[in-house]
């Protein structure tokens, strides 16, 4: 179990952590993932105690890593990490860096716990080879090898598979699933890429600014996003900019885009709930969900109208540019449209989301 509660770090002026809490259960894969310089690296570095946070406390299994003014040497802490760029010794066979250290073990069983990981991690044959002789995959291996050969309560690992081609990467990601599950440690893995993320993590946690802005399972995440950001994530892949004008009811407003009113039904948004009109507003939509027909028509509700900009075939649909008051709004259909030609643009309140900025 790691908990971390009210980690707060800064450089100088600025706050790259602020007040982070967060409780990974044993044996659960936790997934950070966010924008450039969202705090991620610092968040893992002060858990592997490779940084000091300047507030807030860090324990795995309860026992505490670092609390105001006192941190555990990173040695001491009963993890392992993994870096970017593997950070294999070069003048090392494969073999003695994955048991580098189990010094405590005599030869016979460090022997066998070593060939154990490397026949788990199906680097066997490689067992006498330099990593100058192996592939950037297989390096990969030899690192996570490395790491779990002392058996850590918690595995950190920092962008693993940033370094490899997207093949392998894909590979690399159904691989982790078993992995993680058979060694059941407690993994907390920091990755730029959402969907490398969500393709194997019990929990994703989206950090924000500093911030945590969501945590829970990757479907729970994606079914209902709590920013724009992740909702592009989810397919909301299109959006369109406006004002407040009004609410109907809670899940009903009128949007002010461009000059045309958008009466917008959707699922429903608490923080909407209680937005003055004059907000500025995010509608996002997903453009495979947009429904669109030819002319113009009465601006109902969940319906705008805009003029074709582009028309690209992307080899069974065509995806639409529209212009709708300066927003390019995608949506995909079966059929042509031609370039400077009006149409309407509809959809259903489920595959809306509104965040207020
Ligand atoms: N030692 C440092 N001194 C000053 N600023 C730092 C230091 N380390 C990190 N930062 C700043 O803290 C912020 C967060 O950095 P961090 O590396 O944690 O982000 P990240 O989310 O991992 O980003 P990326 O996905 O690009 O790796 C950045 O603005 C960065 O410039």
């Amino acid at each position: 179990m790691l908990e971390i509660s009210g980690l707060t770090r800064r450089f100088g002026p600025q706050t790259v952590l602020n007040d982070v809490s967060l409780t990974i259960a044993p044996g659960q894969v936790a997934c950070i993932v966010g924008p450039s310089g969202c705090g991620k690296s610092t968040l893992l570095r002060l858990v592997a105690g490779l940084d000091r946070p300047d507030l807030g406390t860090i324990a795995v299994n309860g026992t505490t890593l670092s609390s105001p003014g006192w941190a555990l040497e990173p040695h001491k802490r009963q993890l392992n990490m993994v870096f970017q760029d593997y950070a294999l010794w070069p003048h090392m066979s494969v073999e003695k860096i994955v048991g580098y250290g189990l010094d405590r073990l005599d030869t016979e069983s460090r022997k066998t716990r070593v060939l154990a990981l490397l026949d788990q991690l199906r680097i066997s044959a490689l067992a006498d080879r330099l990593p100058s002789q192996i592939s950037g995959g297989q390096q990969q291996r030899v690192a996570i090898a490395r790491a779990l050969a002392t058996d850590p309560a918690l595995l950190l690992l920092d962008e693993p598979l940033s370094n490899l081609d997207v093949q392998l990467r894909l590979e690399m990601r159904k691989e982790f699933s078993t992995l993680f599950r058979s060694v059941g440690k407690t993994v907390l893995y920091v990755t730029h890429d959402p969907l490398e993320a969500a393709s194997f993590a019990d929990v994703l946690v989206v950090m924000n600014k500093g911030e945590i802005e969501q945590v829970g399972t990757p479907e729970a995440l994606f079914a209902s996003p709590r920013s724009a950001w992740i909702a592009t994530l989810a397919g909301y892949d299109t959006s369109i900019e406006g004002t407040l004008i009004a609410h109907s009811d809670e899940r009903a407003i009128t949007m002010q885009v461009g000059a045309q009113p958008l009466h917008i039904a959707h699922t429903g948004n608490s923080k909407l709930a209680t937005a003055p009109s004059g907000t500025e507003l995010t509608l996002m939509l997903a453009s495979d969900r947009v429904d669109v027909t030819q002319g113009g028509g009465d601006p109902a509700r969940n319906s705008l109208q805009g003029r074709v900009t582009h028309c690209l075939f992307e080899g069974r649909n065509w995806r639409l540019v529209v212009d709708v008051a300066g927003n390019a709004i995608s949506a995909v259909t079966t059929h042509r449209a031609s370039v400077g030609s009006h149409v309407n643009l509809s959809f259903s309140p489920d595959s809306a989301l509104i965040f207020a900025k």
